[in-house]
């Protein structure tokens, strides 16, 4: 079939909307209706070249709220107008990653999703020709993707598409984050570096926790009322610190927090972030991407004297077993999504909103299709 996509031809270049060719979704595959896509900071990552794995010409897009279109054989538990969300990391459920309760890195996929492929290893797009490598397993930034069963959790069709597609990356890292990965206790102090879409969910994720204390940090002051919104406590912005933000962080907290999580990708932060949680028990998270080639630094002793680095993906949610339960959770009002989506843009202004998260003026846009 043919629809419209937003093509990555190349690294660092708009991307252009164009009319491809969508294939049939062949065996255990599935074919999705999008009908909404959050826009993510991994996308405009990517895009800028940094990311080793990212293969041009593709077609980006991870946050995704889709109908089921039409299955392909052997498709099991789907049916064409189930709702659902494209998952980056699957759920085969059969390996030992699925079988592990200490993880969600499912791999039974992980060597052709990580490629731009479909798990046998060939394409379904074509433009003007030429294949077109998917993303991350899930392309929502066109009209009409393919993604394998075990990669789509299905979600209760009450729930606005525009809203949970949210769910389908950043909301769901950051509250994972907290919730699973750090397991922060009620009471404990929480510092937040990064207020995007990701640590904003984190600060939702610690106010879950019932956590005491939560310090928001952004050189953006600009962020600082919608972290308050969700529960933030305190604001810190390290262009008004004078020295090291760690040092002040231990300050104003006695010590050092409890836990904190790094929502960048800066790999000075990410030292920060681990140096400013309490000597003894401190645990740091680092959920932002860093640019290939770089690396993270700090004094071995810092471990030593009882601190944890620790890192999170997709906030170690198995997506097919739990993000069904996320979206009841934002059905329920336990769960903010509407006020983190900013921007909503038809797929022909989609550049507007990578120009927007680059300004740091919105904290989520969503393409409605
Ligand atoms: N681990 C995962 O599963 C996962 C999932 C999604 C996104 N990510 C990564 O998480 C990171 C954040 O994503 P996002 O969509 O929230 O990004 P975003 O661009 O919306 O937000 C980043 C925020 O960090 C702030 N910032 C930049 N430099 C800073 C500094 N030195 N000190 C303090 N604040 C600073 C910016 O002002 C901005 O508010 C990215 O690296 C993204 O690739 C990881
Ligand atoms: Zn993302
Ligand atoms: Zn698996």
């Amino acid at each position: 079939m043919k629809c419209r996509a937003a093509v990555a031809w190349e690294p660092k270049k708009p991307l252009v909307i164009e009319e491809i060719e969508v294939e049939k979704p062949r065996e255990g595959e599935v074919l999705l209706r999008v009908v909404a896509s959050g826009v993510c900071h991994t996308d405009a990552f990517t895009l800028s070249g940094d990311d080793p794995e990212g293969a041009f010409p593709c077609i980006l897009g991870h946050e995704g709220g889709c109908i089921v279109e039409e299955c392909g054989p052997s498709v099991k538990n789907l049916k064409p107008g189930d709702h659902v969300i494209p998952l980056y990391i699957p759920e085969c459920g059969e390996c030992e990653y699925c079988h592990s309760t200490k993880s969600n890195l499912c791999q039974s996929i992980a060597s052709t999703v990580w490629t731009g492929y479909m798990p046998d290893h060939t394409r379904r797009f074509t433009c003007k020709g030429q294949p077109i490598y998917h993303y991350m397993g899930c392309s929502t930034f066109s009209e009409y993707t393919v993604v394998p069963e075990i990669a789509l959790a299905k979600i209760n069709p009450a729930a606005p598409l525009d809203k949970v597609c949210l769910l389908g990356c950043g909301v769901t890292t950051g509250i994972g984050a907290v919730l699973n990965t750090a397991k922060v206790e009620p009471g404990s102090t929480v510092a937040v570096f990064g207020l995007g879409g990701i640590g904003l969910s984190c600060i939702q994720g610690a106010v879950m926790a019932k956590a005491g204390r939560i310090i928001a940090i952004d050189i953006n002051s600009g962020k600082w009322a919608m972290a308050q919104a969700l529960g933030a406590t305190d604001f810190v912005n390290p262009k008004d610190v004078n020295g090291s933000i760690s040092e002040y962080i231990k300050e104003i907290t006695n010590g050092g927090v409890d836990y904190s999580f790094e929502c960048i990708g800066n790999v000075h932060v990410m030292r920060d972030a681990l140096e400013c949680t309490h000597m003894g028990w401190g645990v740091s998270t680092v959920i932002g991407v860093a640019g290939a080639g770089q690396e993270i630094s700090t004094r071995p002793f810092n471990l030593v004297v009882g601190r944890t680095w620790k890192g999170s993906a997709f906030g170690g949610v198995k997506g097919r077993t739990e993000l069904p339960g996320y979206v009841e959770r934002y059905l329920s009002g336990e769960i903010v999504l509407d006020s983190m989506v900013t921007h909503t843009m038809p797929l022909d202004d989609i550049n507007r909103a990578f120009d927007l998260m680059h300004s740091g003026e919105s904290i989520r846009s969503v393409i409605i299709f």
